[in-house]
């Protein structure tokens, strides 16, 4: 069978990898000229693991092509995933111009039949805007061609998306048409042998199902941040109480984890676009305001504890930073924690010495050098009066604490993922601080 994804961000590009992986052929469509022109030459835009390799493989085999033109490749293929970006309008609403481009491309040019499936996370209704805008510009050129429309939602984490992909908890699709029912099935096939789900469903419950998994996800970290806020204040432990309640089964262990708030390029923007979606539907998602208040306050923490220790004199404070991206295993730093904290420490005139192992370049081209940019962990902390834990990398988890000790102005240790153990960094000497314990 032969696609086309449309948009070569994260999820277009994964997407596109992994089908051709299990011998589809794809075309791998996208607007940004420098993008695609570098990906011909294997040169791979994001970071995510395993990613290149699988690339440069199924490029060599034929089987995944990049262009910057879709009606190149829109005779040949019987399924379009749109994987555009849908950002947050200035209301938090998704915006749905690129989807909704695509869709007009699509009617412009196509010749025969075609599935067109929205994998981009798009507010409920957006099919039938997506058929819409599609047979407006069939109807003005005055041909009747079939066509079908479909969702099919992506789950995928970034830094570990290719596994999500090849081996998710189940795909959702979401369909109006036995034709398209026929094709996904065909298509997701060779991931079935693996034995896991494909449900089929209606297509506003497809669309609703992404942002619910997002929602429900942020929703439990939110209440675990809310709760480590009152352990220390009431004298419990936020990490003995997510293994008292995780071990539960109706509760399960993941996503549990307290911290300085959620970021990322979807938790955000789709608990926003969800509090939108039932704003306009005179419904007030209660629950989803509250998880968006507790993270934005959350962001902060950090800097709040900071200021507490210095009794709010932090101006000319070196501080060091361990950790940009959003999370680890990833350069992405849309909506970071790191940018809110590293905002609040410049405005209080601090000097900021950040280190991440594969985010700095997107740093710079974000915030360029308002910061100071380590070569490691160590370099970071030299002559520092704080050093700050914000992204949990493998590589901070066992740094030399001697060397850290002597390196530092002041032994203070601020941790915004609870790695470290609150006993052995006393007994290095250090003055810590983590959120909830
Ligand atoms: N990033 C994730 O981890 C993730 C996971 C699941 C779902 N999603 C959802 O998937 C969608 C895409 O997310 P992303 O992070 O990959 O976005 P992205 O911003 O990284 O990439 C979007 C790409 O679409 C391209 N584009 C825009 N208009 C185009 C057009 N008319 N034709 C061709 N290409 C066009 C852009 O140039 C860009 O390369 C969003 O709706 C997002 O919410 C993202
Ligand atoms: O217990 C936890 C788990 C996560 N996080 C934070 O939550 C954010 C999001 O993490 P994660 O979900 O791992 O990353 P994403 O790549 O943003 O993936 C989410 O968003 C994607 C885009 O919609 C979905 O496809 C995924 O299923 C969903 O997990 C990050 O800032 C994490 O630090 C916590 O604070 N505590």
């Amino acid at each position: 069978m032969k696609i086309a994804i449309v948009g070569t961000g994260y999820v277009g590009l994964v997407t596109g990898t992994c089908f051709a992986e299990m011998g589809t052929e794809v075309f791998c469509v996208d607007v940004n000229t420098e993008k695609i022109e570098n990906l011909k030459k294997g040169i791979i835009p994001i970071y995510e693991p395993g990613l290149e390799d699988m690339v440069h493989r199924n490029q060599q085999a034929g089987r995944l092509q990049f262009t910057t033109d879709l009606t190149e490749c829109l005779d040949e293929v019987e399924v379009l995933f749109s994987a555009v970006g849908t950002p947050p309008d200035e209301d938090g609403s998704a915006d749905l111009k690129y989807v909704l481009e695509v869709a007009r491309t699509v009617g412009r040019n196509m010749k025969k039949h075609i599935l067109v499936v929205t994998k981009s996370t798009v507010p409920v209704g957006t099919a039938k805007k997506v058929r819409r805008a599609i047979q407006e510009e069939l109807d003005k050129r005055g041909v009747e061609i079939e066509f079908d429309v479909a969702s099919n939602p992506e789950f995928l984490k970034e830094g570990a998306a290719i596994s999500d992909f090849m081996s998710p908890d189940r795909v959702v699709v979401g369909v109006e048409s036995e034709r398209a029912e026929e094709l996904m099935t065909r298509l997701y096939r060779p991931f079935l042998l693996n034995n896991f789900r494909v449900i089929f469903m209606d297509v506003p419950s497809a669309e609703m199902t992404k942002y619910a998994a997002n929602a429900m996800l942020a929703t439990r970290i939110s209440f675990m941040n809310d709760i480590a806020n009152l352990c220390e204040i009431i004298g419990a432990d936020v990490n003995m109480v997510r293994k008292g309640i995780g071990s539960d089964n109706r509760i399960g262990n993941r996503f549990l984890y307290a911290g300085i708030g959620y970021g990322g390029s979807c938790f955000p923007k789709d608990v926003k676009a969800l509090i939108n979606t039932a704003k306009q539907n005179n419904y007030p998602m209660r629950i989803l305001q509250a998880v968006e208040e507790v993270n934005d306050e959350q962001k902060s923490l950090l800097f709040h504890k900071l200021e507490k220790h210095f009794n709010g004199d932090l101006k000319g404070k070196r501080i060091a930073i361990w950790g940009l991206a959003f999370k680890p295993e990833t350069d992405d730093m849309r909506e970071a924690p790191s940018l809110v904290l590293i905002e609040k420490l410049l405005a209080a005139g601090c000097e900021v010495y950040a280190y991440d192992p594969v985010a700095v370049e997107e740093s710079k081209r974000r915030i360029g050098d308002v910061i100071h940019y380590a070569k490691d962990i160590y370099d970071a902390v030299v002559d520092a009066d704080a050093l700050m834990l914000v992204t949990e990398w493998k590589e901070f988890r066992m740094p030399s604490w001697s060397a850290i000790k002597k390196l530092m102005a002041t032994p203070l240790v601020l941790d915004g993922r609870n790695i470290y153990d609150i006993k052995e960094m006393e007994e290095n000497g250090f003055i810590y601080h983590c959120i909830g314990r």
